[in-house]
């Protein structure tokens, strides 16, 4: 392996050094996975392409937990009660939970990147298709089971919305502890620029199923470096076991083979 450039890692520094992603750089016949690159001036402006409508019910929000990959704060989805449609989406889509990617650095960390420059996180707001499937679990097998929000995180300014998330931190440093989380409201992690591109992929983890719309947002959020330390405070092991920082929770970009990564914006 030659390293082009070590600050800009390529997959070839990922498959030696990412010890996390042992699975294959790509499910066997996947044609569709993900992340990927989004190559700018290659996106195509579709005008058919709607706003996207978000509504969020703050109260849906159940608790916060560390599964050992990342953190995620879970949602009540047993009613229609924070769900998002319009877009590139057929039907309203329930909002399940949202989970971060980072990196042990600045210089990386984002799942998607924008003509090949890495942001140092990416927040995955994950729903699913409650009106054709009656499962989540059954949505995660379907081409159009699932519909996933991606915000970039760039260092900048504080966020008083993500602060509420980094100071319940500290309670789910190790894997599997969890704490109730009363009300929550992630409208206020999305940008208001309703710019997004809109593509075809699959989940970033396993089962790598390929059954996710991403609506990537244009616009990143500004977070400090002190909230992006917090995320870099968590640990993918549980108590007891010997420390390992959760860091670099991202898979390697996936190519793009037969897809057109569409525009909502000229
Ligand atoms: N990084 S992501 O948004 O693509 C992603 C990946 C995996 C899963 N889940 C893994 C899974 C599903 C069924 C059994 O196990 C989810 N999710 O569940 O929101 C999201
Ligand atoms: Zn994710």
């Amino acid at each position: 392996f030659t390293f082009s450039n070590i600050s800009e890692p390529d997959s070839s520094f990922f498959l030696l050094v990412h010890p996390l992603w042992q699975s294959p750089l790509s499910i066997p016949g996947g044609t569709r996975q993900s992340p990927i690159n989004i190559q700018w001036r290659d996106s195509v402006y579709d005008p058919f392409l709607k706003p996207l409508k978000i509504s969020y019910d703050p109260s849906t929000c159940l608790h916060i937990w560390n599964n050992g990959y990342s953190f995620l704060v879970e949602f009540d989805d047993s009613t229609d009660k924070s769900i998002i449609m319009g877009g590139p989406l057929e039907n309203q889509y329930r909002l399940k939970q949202f989970h971060f990617h980072w990196g042990a650095i600045n210089e990386w960390g984002s799942e998607h990147t924008v003509d090949s420059k890495f942001y140092p996180a990416e927040l995955h707001l994950v729903h699913w298709n409650a009106v054709v499937y009656p499962t989540f679990e059954e949505a995660v097998m379907e081409g159009n089971g699932l519909a996933v929000i991606g915000v970039f995180l760039k260092l900048g300014k504080h966020h008083e919305g993500l602060q509420t998330l980094v100071d319940a931190l500290p309670a789910i440093k190790h894997k599997d502890t969890i704490i109730e989380f009363d009300v929550f409201d992630p409208s206020c992690l999305i940008p208001s620029c309703p710019d997004y591109w809109t593509y075809a992929g699959s989940l970033t983890t396993p089962p790598l199923t390929e059954s996710v719309t991403w609506i990537i947002k244009k616009k990143p959020i500004e977070v400090d470096e002190n909230q992006l330390e917090a995320f870099r405070m968590l640990l993918f092991t549980s108590d007891g076991e010997e420390e390992k920082r959760m860091v670099d929770n991202f898979r390697p970009l996936q190519p793009l083979m037969d897809r057109t990564v569409r525009s909502s914006f000229q």
